[in-house]
Parts: structure tokens; sequence; C-alpha cells
């Protein structure tokens, strides 16, 4: 048969399609007898089954022909309305509704990155934000951060050495390092991108789940403050509500946004109308909302409480870590000269797994570094689990 007649006729850019390592984990490990700390999954045990099923049974009787027609792409307009209700400055018209961020992802490379573009990524930075733009060719500018986030001097260099087409910036419990950006180094860095004109994606996909204290403005609203115009924001559904509905948002000055609702009609015309409808269902009700995302807040504090005193009990002095503040990942550094991805398969032998760290580096460093999520984790699997790596860990240094 044909099948051998697609390989060369591939588009160029598809040799930059690559599998995406979370979910190439995923798959390997949803075996049976496995705990991975590997995809970045919600706690199942807290999605909203009941009341999806009540709110679904009311849109389907009340709504239901215009919940299974086709729907505008820009997003149902009361869902649109209620976001912008809580974006500074923002109206329905600044907010497009995509199908999962890593939809937003995409569309705004689409949108944005020619061949050669100059893109600043943190480094590490989120490996499916690398996965959405590698097919438009960018060539990433990577920026070292300190405890707090991007170092500024390094930032301001090289937006001063040639002309960036944007950073892609995650302030609030950065995916995979799980650093929280403080107030002044959020002002600072919307201060200098806006003195070189170059533009912020925020990808704000934790902003909701933090341990205690309060949520710290956004880039986008420390931007509006100073004239706005300058800040992509980017949420979604998927951690306070549930991922498997593929509902979140792009906000965002309406030139872009319009080419982003185009570039979106040529790619699957609009999020299910459905899923839709029923997110704001769901969220029009604050005062479950809220009690919702404090269970969830609640939760992950206590499953990242049991993985740091499993990581105290089971990891070799020598491996490093951040205790986040708030999201769902732990970022460990290995002792240099350990190989995460060699870990990752004597993991797996003791039926276990991680993300290793060096796909979060667009400059392909951070060999020595691995990312464990704690956040669809009962105890006894951090226990287990952590028990296991540990074993991986001892047996690949040559220790007892
Ligand atoms: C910073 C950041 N931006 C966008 C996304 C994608 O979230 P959506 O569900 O597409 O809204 C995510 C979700 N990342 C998770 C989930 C990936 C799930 C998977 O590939 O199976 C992770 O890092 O493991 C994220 O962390």
């Amino acid at each position: 048969n044909l099948e051998a007649n697609f390989e060369p006729r591939f588009a160029a850019r598809t040799k930059r399609i690559q599998a995406s390592t979370i979910r190439e984990i995923l798959k390997l490990t949803s075996q049976p007898g496995y705990i991975s700390f590997a995809g970045g999954l919600p706690a199942a045990d807290l999605f909203p089954i009941e009341r999806i099923g009540e709110a679904t049974q009311r849109i389907l009787r009340e709504q239901g022909v215009q919940a299974l027609q086709y729907s505008t792409t820009e997003g149902h307009l009361p869902l649109r309305e209620w976001i912008a209700s809580r974006v500074p400055g923002a109206t329905p018209e600044n907010v497009q509704i995509v199908s999962g961020s890593q939809q937003g992802l995409d569309l705004i490379g689409k949108v944005l990155i020619d061949p050669g573009s100059r893109v600043l990524v943190e480094a590490p930075t989120y490996l499916g934000a690398l996965s959405a733009f590698n097919p438009y060719e960018p060539e990433y500018v990577s920026v070292p951060m300190d405890d707090e986030g991007l170092e500024l001097e390094a930032l301001e260099a090289a937006l001063q050495a040639r002309p960036v087409k944007f950073m892609y910036v995650l302030p609030t419990f950065q995916n995979p390092s799980g650093r929280l950006m403080g107030l002044e180094r959020r002002r600072a860095i919307v201060e200098l991108a806006r003195k070189y004109r170059t533009p912020i994606l925020e990808d704000d996909a934790y902003a909701e789940l933090y341990f205690d204290g309060k949520p710290l403005p956004t880039l986008y609203a420390l931007d509006h403050a100073l004239g706005g115009g300058n800040v992509i924001y980017l949420s979604t559904t998927s951690k306070t509500l549930a991922p498997g509905l593929r509902v979140a948002w792009v906000v965002g000055p309406r030139p872009l946004i319009q080419k982003i609702t185009f570039a979106k009609q040529g790619a699957d015309l609009h999020t299910p109308t459905l899923n839709q409808m029923l997110v704001y269902e769901l969220v029009r009700d604050g005062a479950w909302y809220g009690e919702q995302i404090d269970k969830i807040r609640q939760t992950y504090q206590t499953r990242c409480h049991w993985m740091l005193q499993a990581l105290q009990k089971y990891m070799p002095e020598d491996m490093g870590w951040i205790v986040p503040k708030g999201g769902m990942f732990f970022w460990l550094t290995a002792p240099a000269g350990l190989d995460s991805l060699e870990l990752l398969k004597k993991a797996v032998e003791e039926k276990t797994a991680f993300v290793p760290g060096q796909p979060f580096f667009a400059d392909g460093s951070g060999k020595n570094t691995l990312r464990l999520s704690y956040s669809s984790a009962s105890h006894e699997q951090i226990e287990d689990g952590l028990q296991r790596l540990g074993r991986a860990i001892h047996r690949m240094l040559g220790r007892a």
C-alpha cells in the first residue's frame, strides 16, 4: 500500500513537529501498577461530575439546539462577558475563547511567528509552548531566572541586542519551576517590555492555585495601568473545573484578537458550544465556584506537603528543589552529571515516572533537572512513588 508515500511528502516544518514528552510518558505510565508524577493532571477526585451532569441536562433541556449547533468562532458571549468583567479594561471584543490554552499558544504562534522570529522564553519554560511554537520555526532567546523569575539584566540585554517578536512569561507558579514572581519584578518586566515595545504573552494557567496569601496582579493588569496594549493574557478552566472540557481564553488588544479569531476559523471553527455554555453555567455561580477553587487549593497544599516530606525522606542530600507556594509541581535539580533522561529509564523499571527537565529548556540545557507533579497523587502513592524514585536514583549514583 502507499503509506510510505507520506514521509517524503511531509512539509519542511513537519520535521519540527515532535512528540510531547509529557504526552508520551502519560501513555506509558497509564498501565496498572505505575505511580506517575509526570502529567500536570488536575485532581480527578475534585471534578464536579454531579454538578456538570445537572448543568448539562439543564442546558440541553432549555437551550439544546443552540448548544449543539455550530456557533460563533469568538465564543459564547455570556462567557466572554464573564471573563472580560474579571480583566481590567477588557470588553468581550478583547476575549477569544480557545480549545484549551494549548490552542491559544498554537494560534498565537501561527499569527505572530515567522521562520527566524526571535521568541524570548524563560529557562526553563513550559514545553507545551515550545511544541506549539516550533512548527513556526522561531529562534528562541532563553533568559535565565533567579528565585523570582526572569533576571532583569539578562532580560534587558536580550531585548536590546536584537528585536524580539514577543516574550512568553509565566509569572504565577511557573511551569515547570514553580516560581512565583513578586510584585516588584512584575512591574519591572512590564516596564521593560513597554520600553522595548516587545509584547508579553502571559500564561496564567495556575492563577487560582495559590496556597495562602492572595493573588498578585497579572502582568496584563499592570500593563493596563500604564496604558495597556502590550500584554496578551492566557488562562484556562483546566485546573479549576476539568481539562477534558478544553475551554480556555486569550485576552488581548483588538487587532491581535481579530487575527486569532480568523486563525481559529481555519483551525476548528469554534470551541465546542455545549462545553462553553456548561463552563458559563458553572462559573456564573460565584459562591459555588469560589468553594470549588478553595477545595482544590487546600488539596494541592496538602499533597505538596506530602511530597516535600517524601523528598526529604527518600532523595539523596545533593538533590535540590524549590518548595512551591502554589501550582502543581516540584522542580528538582540533581547533582551535576546526573542525566534525568537516563534516570527516567531506571524509574520506569521501578514503575514510577516524572518529566525529565531537558525538554523544558529551549537551549537544550537542564539535563540534570526533573519535574514532579503532586496534583493527582494520594498520600500513599506519593510515599510509595518517591521511595521507588529514590531507589532508582541510588542505583544510578551507584550508592547502596
Ligand atoms: C503553563 C501551561 N499552559 C498551558 C497548558 C495547557 O492547558 P490547557 O488544558 O490546554 O488549557 C498547561 C497544562 N500543562 C500541564 C498539562 C499537560 C497535559 C498533557 O500534555 O497531558 C502539564 O504541564 O503537565 C500549562 O501548564
